[in-house]
């Protein structure tokens, strides 16, 4: 029986930096010329999860990918201590 363990990942960073492109290649294989389009829609934080095997076990990444500066800094600006 194969073993499950979560990887919580959270992208924070300046605005345009690529944290959704980096996010959704990995997740999803896929690289969008236009992803700012969609993804501005969403103000907040947008959610991705993906599994991959490891031997044995099975590795799930959970993503959060973060709005830009604006929603980073409202979180105290600094990312000490991640
Ligand atoms: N040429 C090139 N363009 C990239 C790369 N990564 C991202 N981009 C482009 O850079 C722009 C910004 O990328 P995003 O992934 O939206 O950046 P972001 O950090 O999520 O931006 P916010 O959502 O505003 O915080 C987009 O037009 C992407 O297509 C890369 O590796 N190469």
């Amino acid at each position: 029986m194969m073993a499950i363990g979560e990887l919580k990942v959270c992208l924070l960073g300046d605005t345009g930096i690529g944290k959704s492109s980096i996010a959704c290649r990995f997740a999803q294989d896929h690289f969008y010329h236009n992803i700012s389009v969609n993804h501005h829609a969403q103000p907040e934080a947008s959610f991705m999860t993906k599994t991959v095997p490891s031997g044995n076990d099975l590795h799930k990444f959970l993503i959060w990918d973060t709005a830009g500066q604006e929603w980073f800094h409202s979180l105290g600006g600094s990312s000490e201590g991640c």
